[in-house]
């Protein structure tokens, strides 16, 4: 119930629609007058993408799910971002038993943290609660537990714990993810700056300088395409974990109701017999002979089918706005004394798949 809650909420709140944009274009101007960025502009410097990527998507979410955004030198924002994604890092860590005891300590201190920081965050909005104006999820949510309460209704599943758990839960699928999936597109700029040329061509000529917008997707098939096979090479999000709920016969095999079933999706965005260039990077795959973008069936970063990512939309948007104004505004290089073809591709293993540590330096291209 608290996720169809949290579904519907979300799309109140933007997801997918106009307002969201409104948002993610304001975080964009806080992006481009970031200090990291600055100073690699200022001196030359290379910056780990990391931080930059993660405050921004992250910022997205705060609006969604608190109604309002943190400034990128807040440490409660810093350590709430940080402490997600060390969890999510810290999922594969699982794998190597000698890591276990340690990981699990980590996971367990990083958790309790972030669970105690929103605890404040929620005790804040509740003091300031208004049923006439819900600034964003957590209100939402606070004035549907408050109904339920004076209505009596007992066995609710608007409680604290509920709550607590939908809020990391869209910061766990929601920052990381887009995130990731930018840096990566970072990565393969700087790694191949023939196409970083093509897209900023295509940029010049299609919108110059001003902020570009969802509508502007249609008009940037080069972008629209680069961006797709990103998703597609990356494929960030490997494996999903599915339970069958009924008795089904798949391709000749039985599977019994309650069977946990492990979809690869990287075999399907990797897969030999739909890709003409699978292991490389390769944005024709999205390009008819004419230039303009299509579509491919085998294109499912975000999976597909009932459990689909609710969050695809707002991904898509982010994607989009978040690296058109990254491209439109600067040049992305290796670091002084780094040639493109050291910049590394191999995936770090993790809960979603990661470039490995790598720095870049943004040039300024106004
Ligand atoms: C590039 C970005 C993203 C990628 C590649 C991605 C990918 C995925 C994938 C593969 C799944 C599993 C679907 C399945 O089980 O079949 C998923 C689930 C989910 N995603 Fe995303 N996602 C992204 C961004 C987001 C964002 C921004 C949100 C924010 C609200 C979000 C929220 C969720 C949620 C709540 C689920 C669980 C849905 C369920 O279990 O029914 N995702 N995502």
């Amino acid at each position: 119930l608290s996720e169809r809650f949290a579904i519907t909420n979300l799309r109140d709140f933007g997801m997918g629609k106009k307002a969201c944009e409104d948002k993610i274009i304001e975080e964009c101007e806080h992006l481009m007058t970031n200090k990291i960025i600055d100073l690699s502009l200022v001196a030359g410097e290379a910056f780990d993408t990391t931080h930059a990527m993660n405050y921004a998507v992250s910022n997205i979410i705060c609006s969604m799910v608190y109604g309002s955004r943190f400034e990128y030198n807040d440490l409660q924002f810093k350590s709430l971002v940080d402490g997600t994604t060390r969890n999510t890092q810290l999922m594969a860590v699982q794998h190597v038993p000698m890591d276990l005891q340690m990981g699990f300590q980590q996971k367990r201190k990083t958790f309790a943290f972030n669970m105690k920081q929103n605890s404040e965050l929620f005790g804040r909005l509740k003091e300031t609660l208004n049923p006439q104006m819900c600034r964003g999820f957590v209100d939402a949510f606070l004035v549907r537990k408050q109904n339920m309460e004076e209505s009596g209704k007992t066995n609710s599943h608007f409680h604290h714990e509920n709550l607590m758990v939908t809020v990391l839960n869209l910061f766990a699928a929601g920052t990381d993810t887009t995130a990731t999936t930018l840096r990566w597109g970072l990565l393969l700029m700087a790694k191949y700056p023939k196409i970083q040329n093509q897209v900023q061509e295509e940029l010049s000529r299609m919108i110059g300088s001003r902020q570009v917008q969802v509508e502007d997707r249609k008009n940037l098939p080069f972008t629209d395409a680069v961006i797709h096979e990103t998703q597609r090479l990356a494929s960030i999000v490997p494996i999903i974990s599915h339970r069958t709920s009924q008795d089904v016969t798949f391709q000749g095999h039985f599977i019994k109701k309650g069977t946990t079933v492990i979809p690869l999706l990287s075999s399907v965005l990797h897969d030999e017999s739909e890709w003409e260039e699978p292991h490389s990077f390769h944005p024709a795959h999205f390009l008819d002979k004419d230039g303009k973008f299509f579509k491919r069936d085998a294109f499912m970063p975000f999976s597909a089918g009932r459990r689909v990512c609710v969050g695809e939309s707002l991904a898509r948007m982010e994607l989009f706005i978040f690296f058109v104004s990254l491209l439109q505004h600067f040049r992305f290089t290796p670091p002084s004394g780094v040639s493109e073809d050291e910049l590394d591709l191999t995936p770090r293993v993790g809960f979603t798949l990661n470039p490995v540590a790598h720095a870049l330096c943004a040039v300024s291209r106004d």
